[in-house]
């Protein structure tokens, strides 16, 4: 139960291969990213439930006898949540006063806030008023799981706000939840996804829980435990998109020329497999042969994705100036913009590196080479949290909140 405040995080993420194929029941491989995004949760003096959200300039409070009246009649079995309620978000879009299909980012966010709130307070008799600030280091709709990243935070605060799961801190400076606690932090998300994304897969929210890396398949989450250090130069294109519009996209593909778009995704799992053999290969003595066909691989990949209607001008900027420098690159996350990922031989050397940041940055795209292989989900002690972090968590700009 909430006694003061509570603080948690939960990473991005990059697919290294797999993305939209996995939402058709194909493999992907994914890593966590060494980026975060933070929830401050705490008990509010008067009675309201307040939304901060400083990244996506969102800030609103409503009264909670107003959410109380939200409240679905029955009390959902908070560990047993499967699909969700779509007469709960109907009613949620109502009292928001927004129609079905808007595709905005507070719109968005607000509503799978609320969904999660008044779904899991359903299922605890104490409605608490709290203040939820949210922030993050991801960039918020450009293919590093920014989404999945917010609902992860946002499921295991609610769920240890209401005291369905424990507040492990016991004096640590970050601490963890254990393995059910976890799969009920990730079942919630999911719902958060769905109500973000429309038809996600689940494993962007998988990565944003258990942290590290894995395979995902069809609901089924294993760790690989034998990463080899990848070196991976990230690249923001700035071009927004939106990972709801693109899946949705690869989906009437397929109803269109199913005998076309079938085998190329089919040609994606195939590619995710042989990187999982590669990669296991990797752990006990990483060759250039290996990085030859990781490379092939980051290839063929990106025109698959092509295909299938992800990419985009930008991204096919991105990979041929990484090639004039002998580096191999893909889009990562939804695509049509966004992120790409660039593959770094350990023997790249730091010239080569700095001319193709400098080349990228010139097209306006930003860059950084990233560590991967972040922890998941995790609860701080205040005192843990990074010191600028820690003072937009405590500063939102209540000036403007709007009151419900
Ligand atoms: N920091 C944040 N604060 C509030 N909402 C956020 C934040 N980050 C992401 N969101 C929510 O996530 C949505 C963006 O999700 P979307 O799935 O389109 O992109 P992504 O998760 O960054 O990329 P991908 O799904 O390809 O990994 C926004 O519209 C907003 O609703
Ligand atoms: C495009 C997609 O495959 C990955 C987005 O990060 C969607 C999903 O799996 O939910
Ligand atoms: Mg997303």
């Amino acid at each position: 139960m909430l006694d003061k405040e509570l603080i948690v995080s939960a990473p991005g993420k990059v697919i290294l291969h797999g993305e939209h194929a996995v939402v058709h029941g194909k493999l992907a491989l994914a890593v966590a990213l060494n980026m975060r995004t933070y929830l401050r949760v705490g008990l509010s003096a008067d009675s309201r439930v307040s939304l901060n959200l400083p990244n996506i300039n969102t800030f609103l409070s409503w009264d909670l006898s107003s959410l109380k009246t939200l409240m679905p009649a029955y009390a959902t079995e908070l560990q047993k949540v499967d699909k969700p309620d779509h007469g709960l978000i109907q009613q949620l879009r109502e009292f928001m006063g927004v129609l079905e299909g808007s595709m905005e980012n507070s719109t968005l966010a607000t509503l799978a806030f609320l969904y999660l709130y008044v779904s899991i307070f359903a299922g605890s008799r104490d409605w608490i008023g709290i203040t939820v600030t949210v922030w993050s280091e991801l960039p918020t709709g450009a293919g590093l799981g920014s989404s999945a990243a917010y609902v992860v935070c946002l499921s295991a605060a609610l769920l240890s706000a209401c005291g369905v799961l424990s507040c492990p801190v016991n004096g640590c400076q970050i601490s963890r939840w254990n393995r059910e606690e976890l799969e009920i932090i990730n079942k919630w998300a999911f719902q958060g996804e769905k109500i973000i994304h429309g038809n996600p897969s689940g494993v962007d929210n998988a990565v944003g829980t258990w942290g590290g890396a894995l395979r995902y398949l069809s609901g089924d989450i294993t760790p690989l435990n034998s990463v080899p250090i990848l070196r991976i130069l990230l690249t923001n294109t700035q071009v927004p998109r939106s990972t709801k519009v693109l899946v949705a996209g690869v989906k009437d593909k397929i109803l269109k020329f199913p005998a076309i778009t079938i085998p190329v995704l089919d040609s994606i799992n195939a590619i995710s497999h042989e990187c999982e053999k590669i990669l296991g290969e990797m752990a006990t003595g990483p060759t250039d042969k290996h990085y030859d066909v990781l490379e092939e691989l980051f290839d063929i990949n990106q025109h698959h994705l092509n295909v299938i209607g992800v990419g985009h001008p930008s991204l096919d900027k991105l990979c041929q100036i990484t090639l004039a420098h002998g580096l191999h690159s893909k889009l990562t996350g939804a695509g049509g913009g966004g992120c790409g990922i660039t593959l770094l031989r350990p023997g790249t050397d730091s010239i080569t590196v700095d001319k193709v940041i400098k080349e990228l940055e010139d097209c306006g795209y930003d860059c950084w080479e990233t560590n991967i292989g972040a922890p998941g989900v995790q609860l701080h002690c205040t005192s843990s949290v990074k010191e600028e972090i820690s003072e937009i968590l405590w500063t939102p700009s209540s000036g403007n909140q709007q009151n419900l």
